[in-house]
């Protein structure tokens, strides 16, 4: 399985360099040459299997002969053994129709831990066999810093530069970051917001000398294998509703477009999925380009949902390229333009994306509506950003399943929860004593100069 640039100019890379490298060269995303697809059959065959087991035969094609099949599934094994819910990732049922996927029992309580505990395994075991080392630089709104940490911390060979917009992520989304004390983590509070850490992650891969000194690696969803992790609930939340002999339809509460476009590669693959419904905050870039075709950065508004405060999207230049004929010149035409502010779509590539993708946008109030009403109907408390996703569900539910997916705990965001239904939720009590721990973190200007210089510093 070769993996190729979105800009059409990098080298092709095979799936341990694309995993290990992140960003391309050219500044583009890498996705997989070819999707492999799986048969009704194999789909079928899932039913009863455990999360590990659909995740081996899943993401196996993508990774080729990376590491043996022995390997890997210990890896998977691994990777899951710190999840605290058997499924992994199990369903409940919020209505007629209406599905929640809880993607929260990682040890970060958050959906990135299904791909950063799998990558993390993923890294040592490749880096251990190189003899190497990788310096992680990652951006983040504040679920994947955490879980990058988690991933990562106090591994010999890896050290983990974590870039957070200063006062916008919640207390315990800080804390999960600045508490840790291994030496290798370095959480740096960055004067600006989500896009500004992560304009300032990939202006530090555009600068070869920088990445080659530093052996840069990426950890957020601009690197493939997180995608890739992520495909695997799909299927078995798909199928334990009856997939593929029954369709299904999924809303994803989405930001930098990694977790909706791992939904898009499961239906690429041949899982029957209905409707694909981007949902979004009041921060709406995807939205908006859905309804108008134009792609306008507005400035960041902070939201209860702070994880989805994003106005830059990585991913959705993946979608882009694909619905471009993945012509990787007219996409890297598209994010020139971008850096100006605005591109348009042509009309073929928006028909295409309309297709793929339905949208929609939850208000700040509604948002704590659909909180307070889910509580009151369920008992069910939902995480702000979950929310999201559960009331733009609300406008697409039919006779076909649909599941929102519940990328939080809401303990994550108790103030915004607790104002929406009176309910302040606790943490589990395996992280009880997170705030009587020490803080450590270090305040940035939002400076590129600074930032590369702190990281090398901080390296020697
Ligand atoms: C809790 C939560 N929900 C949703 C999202 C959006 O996911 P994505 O960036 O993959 O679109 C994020 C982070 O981006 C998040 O942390
Ligand atoms: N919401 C994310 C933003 C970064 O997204 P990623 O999926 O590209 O890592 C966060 O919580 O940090």
């Amino acid at each position: 399985m070769k993996y190729i640039s979105t800009r059409g100019h990098a080298p092709d890379l095979s799936f341990e360099e694309a995993m290990l490298t992140g960003l391309a060269s050219d500044g583009g995303l890498y996705v997989p040459e070819t999707i492999p697809t799986l048969s009704m059959d194999e789909i079928a065959s899932f039913a009863g299997q455990s999360y590990e087991d659909v995740a081996f035969r899943v993401m196996k094609p993508f990774i080729g002969e990376t590491f043996t099949d022995a390997e890997f599934k210990e890896i998977i094994a691994k990777a899951y053994a710190t999840f605290s819910h058997d499924a992994r990732a199990p369903l409940v049922q919020l209505g007629p129709n209406h599905f929640l996927l809880e993607l929260f029992h990682g040890p970060t309580l958050a959906f990135k831990d299904f791909a950063m505990q799998l990558i993390g395994q993923l890294f040592q075991a490749a880096l251990e066999r190189r003899g190497d080392r990788v310096t992680i630089v990652g951006a983040t709104s504040g679920d994947t810093g955490s879980a990058a940490i988690e991933a990562f911390k106090g591994l010999h060979n890896v050290d983990v530069f974590i870039l957070f917009p200063h006062g916008r992520v919640s207390d315990v989304q800080r804390r999960q970051m600045t508490t840790p004390t291994e030496a290798n983590v370095h959480a740096l509070a960055v004067e600006g917001d989500f896009d500004d850490c992560q304009a300032a992650l990939k202006e530090m891969f555009a600068d070869h000398e920088f990445r080659d000194g530093v052996k840069l690696a990426a950890v957020n969803s601009i690197n493939w294998a997180r995608v890739l992790a992520q495909v695997v609930y799909y299927f078995t939340s798909a199928v334990s509703l009856g997939a593929p002999h029954r369709k299904v339809s999924f809303t994803v509460p989405t930001g930098n477009f990694g977790d909706i476009f791992a939904g898009y590669i499961a239906k690429k693959m041949g899982l029957p999925i209905e409707e694909l419904v981007i949902a979004t905050n009041h921060n709406d870039i995807l939205h908006r380009t859905m309804e108008t075709g134009a792609c306008t950065k507005q400035g960041v508004t902070p939201s209860i949902s702070p994880s989805m405060d994003i106005q830059v999207s990585s991913n959705f230049e993946r979608a882009l390229f694909d619905v471009y004929d993945r012509e990787g010149a007219a996409i890297a035409q598209l994010m020139d333009e971008f850096k100006a502010g605005e591109f348009k779509i042509s009309q073929g590539a928006m028909d295409r994306l309309r297709d793929l993708f339905a949208s929609g946008r939850a208000s700040e109030d509604e948002t704590s509506q659909a909180i307070a009403a889910f509580h009151a109907r369920t008992t069910e408390v939902l995480c702000p950003h979950t929310a999201v996703a559960v009331k733009v569900a609300e406008a697409h539910l039919s006779d076909v399943p649909m599941i929102s997916l519940a990328t939080a705990h809401p303990a994550k965001f108790p103030a915004a929860v607790e104002a929406a239904c009176g309910i302040h939720p606790e943490l589990p009590e395996r992280m009880g004593d997170l705030f009587g721990k020490d803080e450590r973190f270090t305040v940035v200007p939002n400076d590129l100069a600074t930032l590369k210089a702190l990281v090398k510093e901080r390296l020697a």
